[in-house]
């Protein structure tokens, strides 16, 4: 573990200078970048709104304090994923070169897909090309969406039994005849780089063990988390949504980090209350702009994992993706915020990547 690439490259960014005047204030408009922060109050970032309490209450005469502290109103640290998971693509695959030429190992990862959903074979042509940069071998089986359980079942078999398939993913969701569990549950625990076999969960959600791997998503989220200094432990998050894939295991990480944790779901009454005491909100539920700005602490730090379509006649596919967060209000309000697309979503990708090599690292023995 100590030599995983996420690890060595965790400690690569602790070393060096917080990511504000790179990636993040790419993102914000030229004029706002002088007016970036460090201030530590509940987030590690600075928090516009109470800065702006602390200035208003306590005697400050020098002027440029309290400029900077109007001007920096909108400065909110955007989290940028898609740099992060690049980063992460880079440091793979100088490991994946390293086991190659030292063990000649190539690693390779399996998707199944069936039927045609069209955002679906975008995934996984997306996560196809992610592998090829990377210098992962991808295995595809693309079936008909009337394919029976026994022909998945038969593929995942045969994956499971391939010494050079280390990983396997059924893209989800699967066609509502099948039965989700029982082919999940089919995929051997040594190559379930998803994480979501039911071993993984449990040890995930127990002190004192360690899973094989751990889901995709939530994972994603925490090495975000990691990679901008946030400071879990001790803090209080909200996770808001509860599924099997990621609001789930996103609230055991975050335990398994030390944070106070709650979750709030669909039957949950005044949500805003709890996930207004948050320091840390993880969204996950696939509603756009549930979470609004009136729902966020002042400072807070936001994790938006859902990537919700919405009708757009002025782009050109007719939509645009936004998250469940309402990005405009919560940003004048939270201290750091994962934009949607370019947050979460590219994180997916590399942890599948990431647990695709540690995968078999894990098979050859490799350190
Ligand atoms: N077995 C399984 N494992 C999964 O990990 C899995 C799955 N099934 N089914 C579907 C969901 C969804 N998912 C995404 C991954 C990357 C982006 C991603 O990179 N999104 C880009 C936007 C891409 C665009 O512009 O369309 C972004 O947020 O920046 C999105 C969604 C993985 N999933």
């Amino acid at each position: 573990m100590a030599s995983s690439p996420t690890t060595m490259m965790k400690m690569k960014l602790y070393d060096s200078s917080p990511p504000s005047s790179t990636a993040a204030a790419r993102l914000l408009p030229l004029l706002r970048r002088h007016h970036i922060h460090f201030r530590s109050s509940v987030g590690p970032f600075h928090n516009p709104s109470s800065l702006r309490t602390i200035i208003t209450r306590s005697a400050f005469s020098s002027s440029s304090v309290i400029t900077a502290a109007m001007t920096s109103e909108t400065s909110v640290k955007v989290i940028d994923g898609k740099k992060v998971a690049k980063d992460i693509r880079d440091e793979i695959a100088a490991e994946i070169s390293r086991m190659k030429d030292s063990i000649g190992v190539v690693p390779g990862l399996a998707v199944i897909l069936v039927g045609e959903r069209r955002d679906s074979a975008t995934y996984v042509r997306n996560k196809k090309k992610a592998c090829e940069a990377v210098g992962i071998k991808s295995y595809e089986v693309c079936l008909p969406e009337n394919s029976t359980e026994e022909e998945v079942l038969k593929y995942i078999s045969g994956f499971n039994d391939d010494p050079i398939v280390h990983g396997i993913l059924v893209q989800l969701p699967l066609p509502s005849h099948m039965n989700e569990q029982k082919i999940l549950n089919a995929v051997c625990i040594e190559k379930d780089v998803d994480g979501f076999h039911p071993l993984n969960i449990g040890r995930l959600a127990m002190r004192g063990r360690e899973p094989l791997f751990v889901p995709c998503t939530p994972k994603g989220c925490i090495e975000l988390l990691h990679r901008y200094n946030v400071e879990i432990k001790g803090k209080r998050a909200v996770v808001v949504g509860r599924s099997n894939i990621v609001g789930m295991p996103a609230a055991l990480l975050l335990q398994r980090e030390d944070a106070t944790v709650s979750i709030v779901h669909s039957r949950t009454k005044n949500p805003e209350e709890i996930t207004r005491q948050a320091d840390i909100i993880i969204s996950a539920v696939g509603q756009p702009n549930m979470v609004r700005g009136s729902w966020v602490k002042p400072g807070a730090v936001i994790i938006d994992v859902g990537i919700n379509p919405v009708e757009d006649t002025t782009n050109p596919r007719g939509y645009r993706l936004v998250g469940d967060v309402c990005y405009e209000e919560a940003s004048k309000i939270a201290s750091a915020i994962t934009p949607v697309p370019g947050g979460v979503g590219p994180m997916t990708i590399a942890m599948l990547l990431s647990n695709t090599l540690l995968s078999a690292k894990r098979i050859h023995n490799f350190k």
